[in-house]
Formats: C-alpha cells, sequence, structure tokens
C-alpha cells in the first residue's frame, strides 16, 4: 500500500510574510497524518516556513534547484543549501521550468541525481502538451521523459523519488484531466518504471497527479490504481487545500 503525498506547489505566490501567514492558517486542518504533506514555496518563503512549520507533519519542499554544490552560479541554489535549510523534497522539471527556463531531458537528469544524492526527495513532474494528446502521443511522450529522467539511478534510488503527472492543458486552467486519462498515464508510467527497473520497484515509486486538483474532484483522482496523491498548483494557496489534504 503506497502512502498518498499531497503536495502544494505555490509557485512564484506569497511574500516571506504572506508564507507565514499560510502555513499558521492551514497548519492545523492539514494535521493528516495518513498522508504526506509537502509545502513547496519559493526560495525565499524556504526558512521561514521551515520556521513556521515546526512541530507539525509539514514537510517543506523546493520549487526548483541547481546542479552544482556552490560556487560562480549567480541566482541559483544548491542542494546542500535546502537540506541545510530543512527542505526534504524538490520539484524537478516542472512544465513551466521546461517552457520558461529551457531546461530539457538531459539536464532535469542531472538535478535528479543531485537531489538524490543529497537525500532529496525529487518530484519529478512530466506531461504532454494538449497538441500532443491530440496527436495521439501521450504515453509515448511520456515514456520519453520519463526514462530520461531515471537515466542512471539505481533501484534502491528510485523508491526515494516521486513522479507527478501533470498534463500541461490542464494546468491552470480548471480543465481537470478526466479520472480515466489521469489513470491511463499514470498506468503507463509505472510500466515504463517497471520496464526500467522490475515490478517490486515500480509498486513502491508513487505517482501523483497534478492540473486543477481541487477540493471536489481530489477524492476521485486519489481512489484511482495508480494516483498516489497529487501536485496541487492553485488550490493550494487557499483554506481548500485542506479539503484536498483530508480527501
Ligand atoms: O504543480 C502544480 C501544477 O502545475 C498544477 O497547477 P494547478 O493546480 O494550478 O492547475
Amino acid at each position: 500500500m503506497r502512502r498518498k503525498v499531497i503536495a502544494g506547489n505555490w509557485k512564484m505566490n506569497m511574500t516571506p510574510s504572506e508564507a507565514v501567514k499560510l502555513v499558521n492558517d492551514l497548519k492545523d486542518n492539514v494535521a493528516n497524518t495518513a498522508v504526506d504533506v509537502v509545502f513547496c514555496v519559493p526560495a525565499i518563503d524556504i526558512v521561514p516556513v521551515v520556521e513556521a512549520a515546526k512541530g507539525t507533519n509539514i514537510c517543506v519542499g523546493a520549487e526548483n534547484m541547481y546542479i552544482e554544490e556552490k560556487g560562480a552560479y549567480t541566482g541559483e541554489i544548491s542542494p546542500n543549501m535546502l537540506v541545510d535549510a530543512g527542505v526534504s523534497h524538490v520539484i524537478i522539471g516542472h512544465s513551466e521550468r521546461r517552457q520558461y527556463f529551457k531546461e530539457d531531458d538531459e539536464f532535469l537528469n542531472k538535478k535528479v541525481k543531485k537531489a538524490i544524492e543529497h537525500k532529496l526527495i525529487p518530484i519529478i513532474c512530466c506531461g504532454e502538451t494538449l497538441e500532443q494528446r491530440e496527436e495521439g502521443v501521450t504515453l509515448t511522450f511520456v515514456k520519453g521523459q520519463i526514462k530520461a529522467a531515471y537515466e542512471g539511478v539505481s533501484a534502491a534510488d528510485a523508491l526515494n523519488t516521486i513522479v507527478a503527472y501533470e498534463p500541461i492543458w490542464a494546468i491552470g486552467t480548471g480543465k481537470v484531466a478526466t479520472t480515466e486519462q489521469a489513470e491511463e498515464v499514470c498506468a503507463s508510467i509505472r510500466k515504463d518504471l517497471e520496464e526500467i527497473y522490475d515490478t517490486d520497484t515500480a509498486s513502491k515509486i508513487r505517482i501523483l497527479y497534478g492540473g486543477s486538483v481541487n477540493g471536489s474532484n481530489a477524492a476521485e483522482l486519489f481512489a484511482q490504481e495508480n494516483i498516489d496523491g497529487g501536485l496541487v498548483g492553485g488550490a493550494s494557496l487557499k483554506p481548500e487545500f485542506a479539503n484536498i489534504v483530508n480527501y
């Protein structure tokens, strides 16, 4: 039985003071210890959010990181900085990073390996565009992303990773994938992982769905055999996030 993960991705929202207020407003209502609750927050919010979340079940995640430990990489944040600040998870390869910051599969694979090296749990994002879905290439495209992300990652290390399937056309659009569409791709990702590793390893890796998850659709999505929780954008900034955590 895989433990569910409900992760919020705040994206570029919340100043440090707003972030602390949000954690304080939500913390009692997300105290569901039956699931893993992760708040992935902007870099500048990490320190105050870790402090505000002390003594709660909330894990703090980063939305991105760089692949070097330190040095002349102006504006970047290293994995050891995240660990030292109290971060446990890191989103890797969100479609917004791929689209706006041109992060490609090869670079993202380096990030996955770097996160693992630092015992950070990478939340590895994948997902197709609307055009790819309409062309009928979703499963092959996502398989390519998964194979690239896990290149050179051992089965033992893969167990400490999380996949998030996020169809790009469902992100922030209010257009949620149907449960059948979401389950089909998540099941296919599990098969891809089985091909890369083995049945046992694939059966233990958590696969989340992301894309317009809200308090009303979470329960049905999370009831699917291969959907082990959600990566939530917009709704993670509202009291509604508690309804998702307590689906
Ligand atoms: O990482 C989260 C996703 O991009 C989903 O965002 P959304 O829930 O606002 O559609």
